[in-house]
């Protein structure tokens, strides 16, 4: 069923231009409950640019977002407490351990961190505990970061690149925990330039095209 009374998050008329290149322009979105969508394109095509517009992370030129019916930057903390971003760079502390990297991350969730084995099974990292993160590989490292999946309470996913430098059981695993989220009711927005291999009817894609100058 798609109602405007499930849609959570809006889009309406986003235009985004940067170095005098119209990234996109009348752009209008709409998520709702259950919806995971793929954002593709080439490199450039602004699909970054619009992730970190979705996440108030940066202003569009032209447009708005909302938030249950509310402009996202009239939301107060409700927005960003329902919204998980994970972006380019993971946000792993390089001179912590695995095992301090995954404690801190389940101390910024609130979350008791005797949860930490079980973690470190669930992103493959068991037997790293004792690593510096600056030790680790890039898919490792990145690993890190994507452990917050497991963590969150956030309603709203929003990830950019999630399966960079991830092997193919690892992403298999990702989009599995996409999946699950998205079926409890969540919502997932995430970038990749690789196939999804979820079914197509659980999938949207927006593809964004080639810039142009204005
Ligand atoms: N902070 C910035 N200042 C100026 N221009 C920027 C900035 N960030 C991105 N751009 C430009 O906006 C365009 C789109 O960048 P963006 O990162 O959104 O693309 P993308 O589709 O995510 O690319 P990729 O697939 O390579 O990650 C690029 O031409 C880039 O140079």
């Amino acid at each position: 069923m798609n109602t405007s009374s499930s849609l959570v998050l809006t889009a309406d008329n986003l235009s985004c231009i940067r170095e005098e290149r119209i990234l996109f322009d009348e752009l209008d979105l709409q998520f709702k409950n259950g919806d995971i969508w793929q954002i593709a394109g080439a490199n450039g095509t602004g699909k970054t640019s619009l992730l970190r517009i979705l996440a108030g992370l940066h202003e569009p030129e032209n447009g708005n977002i909302k938030y249950k019916g509310t402009l996202i930057g009239q939301c107060n903390e409700e927005y960003h407490q329902d919204l998980l971003y994970l972006g380019h760079s993971p946000g792993v502390k390089a001179e912590l351990t695995v095992l301090e990297n995954l404690q801190f991350n389940l101390q910024l969730c609130g979350q008791n961190t005797d949860q930490c084995v079980q973690l470190l099974e669930q992103v493959d990292l068991y037997g790293f505990s004792d690593t510096l993160a600056a030790h680790l590989s890039a898919g490792q490292h990145r690993r890190i970061a994507l452990a917050r999946l497991w963590l969150t309470d956030a309603r709203i996913w929003i990830l950019d690149e999630p399966f960079t430098a991830i092997d193919k059981q690892g992403v298999k695993r990702l989009e599995q925990r996409v999946l699950e989220h998205a079926d409890q009711g969540g919502i997932v927005i995430l970038t990749t330039h690789q196939d999804l291999s979820l079914p197509t009817s659980r999938y949207q894609t927006l593809t964004l095209e080639r810039v142009f100058a204005l």
